[in-house]
């Protein structure tokens, strides 16, 4: 099952908000929304849902229009939409009314996530007395109640804790695994890491990259060489003609930006032949935070 958006124009007014906007996400897969503030991801994400008018372009699910062949849809919005005075369970099994569930299938659902997400006690409690992390669960539980096929959750990790990350982690992994299409936008690179196969990185609602994480890492170069010695190398990387400024030293690691993967292994013949013992030699990928810096010029 696949989502594909095809060149999304949209104008507010005078203004563009997105200059053609191209994605495609499928299932099985989690595709990473990323971009700074104001880059074009809620435009986006609402023009896939159908609650906004575009100018130009297409949302198609499975190859039809998305609005004659409509997925069940799950959608986690960045912005917050319970009733703090309602009971949890009214509220879900409400949400899940609006989906055309059957009331019972509503309950055992509603039961079996908050089971999962370790919320149970709170099924008869009021929104307003639980806390933010556990709002928030219950948010997450109103947009996968209904077993949806197309997944959309914005920022879903906000305001949980370690351990409550790593339960929704688990089961993002799970509904990947039961292959369901996810969008997934965060400005928290590591779990788009985690997670994403696919990216696609907007600035001011222009795609900056897109495509495979692996590729476009590797795309990059093998970029950042780090070295380990109980001998200080400074000395001896700046004898090898490496500007002693692009080099970083913390706790007897040296980091620094290397052309290709080649010139790290010359720089360890080097050190070796200086009698120099290496007790870590690794080049890396850069990270997603760094191509983000790179490309988006601000993290937020
Ligand atoms: N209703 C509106 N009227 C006019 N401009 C709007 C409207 N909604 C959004 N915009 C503009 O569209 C641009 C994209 O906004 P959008 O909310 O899609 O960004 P975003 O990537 O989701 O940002 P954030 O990470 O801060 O949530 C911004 O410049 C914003 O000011």
């Amino acid at each position: 099952m696949t989502l594909e958006v095809k060149q999304l124009v949209k104008t507010y007014g005078e203004t563009k908000v997105l200059h053609g906007i191209s994605l495609k996400a499928a299932s099985g897969k989690a595709f990473g929304l990323l971009g700074g503030n104001g880059a074009g991801k809620t435009t986006t994400i609402r023009s896939i849902l159908g609650l906004l008018d575009y100018d130009a372009g297409e949302v198609q699910w499975e190859g039809m229009p998305i609005t004659a062949n409509r997925p069940r849809i799950g959608y986690l919005p960045e912005e917050r939409g319970l009733y703090p005075k309602e009971k949890v369970s009214e509220q879900l099994v409400y949400f899940a009314r609006l989906e055309g569930m059957s009331r019972a299938g509503a309950i055992q659902a509603m039961r079996r996530w908050l089971e999962r997400l370790g919320i149970e006690e709170y099924e008869h409690k009021k929104v307003e007395q639980l806390s933010k992390g556990n709002q928030q669960k219950v948010q997450i539980i109103s947009a996968l109640l209904h077993d949806p096929e197309l997944i959309i959750l914005d920022e879903p990790f906000s305001g949980l804790d370690p351990v409550n990350s790593e339960l929704l982690a688990s089961v993002v992994k799970e509904l990947i695994g039961h292959g369901k299409t996810l969008i997934f936008s965060s400005h928290q690179m590591g779990h788009v890491e985690q997670f994403c196969e696919d990216i696609c990185i907007l600035k001011r609602g222009r795609m900056m990259v897109s495509g495979n994480l692996m590729d476009i890492k590797r795309s990059y170069g093998r970029t950042n060489l780090l070295l380990r010695s109980e001998r200080d190398l400074l000395p001896h990387l700046v004898s090898y003609g490496l500007p002693a400024e692009r080099i970083s030293v913390s706790a007897h690691e040296w980091q620094l930006e290397i052309a290709h993967e080649e010139q790290g292994n010359q720089l360890l013949q080097q050190l070796t032949r200086d009698g120099i013992n290496l007790l870590k030699f690794e080049i890396k990928e850069p990270t997603l935070h760094e191509i983000f810096i790179e490309k988006v010029g601000e993290v937020s």
